[in-house]
């Protein structure tokens, strides 16, 4: 791999098991960010939010780090035209929110600026034991202006954003986990069973209602409460017209667990 420019061959891996999509990022040595990851993300990434049978994706990385954030020495390029390819990390994560299915950020290492960035925009995040979580980019004179200084302050309020920027800290998953920024922490050695089974069980739920809840909360999200409902009041309509919901009213009824198709 050539240290800090584009790279020369797939840093992705995608895998499928069932309605599970899995891309593995494995970047040596930090799974770092470049112009070229970004890209890749961004292709591989529009087949799996189109195809109907994947109904779960799964964010993860190798060995130590899922990723340490975006790759210091292409970050060193300060120019308009750099920072421009850099700065389309922000349609990857764009394209996590609005991907019409659950996905799950299964954070095997270090998830450090970008990196812990990118998993703001994922709709579950799970963080192993020994994993570092944080946005170090104060120490390098940057701040997390990769979606971090507007997402983060959604997630935990403006004050403990500002504070978790400014100090630049790497918090361990105890820590992480104890202030909201991650969703479960799972010892190392149950870490890989843990994010498949997880990814199964939302994998089956209907993914039409979760595709309508993820659109309906990002664009109500901040809107005056009128206008809010009103998306609200769109998503529900289609709702309302989904397979999934007349099957899972009909199997209550009926009492006997719903087979959802994810339509
Ligand atoms: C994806 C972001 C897109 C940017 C958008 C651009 C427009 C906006 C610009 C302004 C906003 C910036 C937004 C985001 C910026 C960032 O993400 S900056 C980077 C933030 N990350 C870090 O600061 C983490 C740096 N790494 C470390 O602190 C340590 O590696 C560690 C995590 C504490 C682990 O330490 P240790 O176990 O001692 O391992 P190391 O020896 O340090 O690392 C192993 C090798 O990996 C290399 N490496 C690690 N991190 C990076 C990195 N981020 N970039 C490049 N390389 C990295 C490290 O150099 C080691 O390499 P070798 O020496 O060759 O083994």
């Amino acid at each position: 791999m050539n240290e800090g420019t584009e790279n020369p061959v797939p840093v992705l891996n995608v895998t499928r098991e069932g309605a599970v999509a899995t891309i593995r990022i494995d970047r040596p040595p930090a799974n770092a960010v470049d112009p070229a990851m970004i890209e890749e993300f961004l292709t591989v990434l529009a087949p799996l939010a189109d195809d109907p049978a994947v109904r779960c994706v799964v964010l993860t990385g190798t060995g130590r780090f899922f990723v340490a954030g975006a790759d210091i020495a292409v970050m060193r390029d300060l120019s308009d035209a750099n920072q421009a390819k850099m700065r389309r990390w922000i349609d990857v994560q764009r394209a996590l929110e609005r991907a019409p299915k659950p996905v799950v950020a299964a954070m095997n290492g270090h998830a450090l600026g970008g990196g812990a960035e990118l998993s703001l925009a994922c709709d579950l995040r799970i963080l192993a034991d020994n994993a570092s979580f944080g946005f170090p980019e104060m120490a390098l004179g940057l701040f997390p202006g990769a979606g971090g200084s507007q997402r983060l302050p959604r997630l935990v309020g403006p004050h403990l954003a500002k504070r978790l920027m400014i100090d630049g800290v790497r918090l361990s998953a105890r820590r992480a986990l104890e202030l909201g920024l991650v969703d479960v922490v799972v010892p190392q050695e149950e870490f890989a069973e843990t994010v498949a089974a997880t990814a199964r069980t939302l994998a089956a739920k209907p993914t039409a209602a979760i595709a309508l809840l993820k659109r309906v909360v990002d664009e109500g999200y901040g809107l005056p409460i009128e206008e809010a409902l009103a998306r609200e009041e769109k998503g529900v309509q289609e709702l309302m017209r989904s397979a999934d919901a007349a099957e899972g009213l009909q199997a209550f009824l009926d009492k006997r667990p719903p087979e959802f198709t994810g339509r």
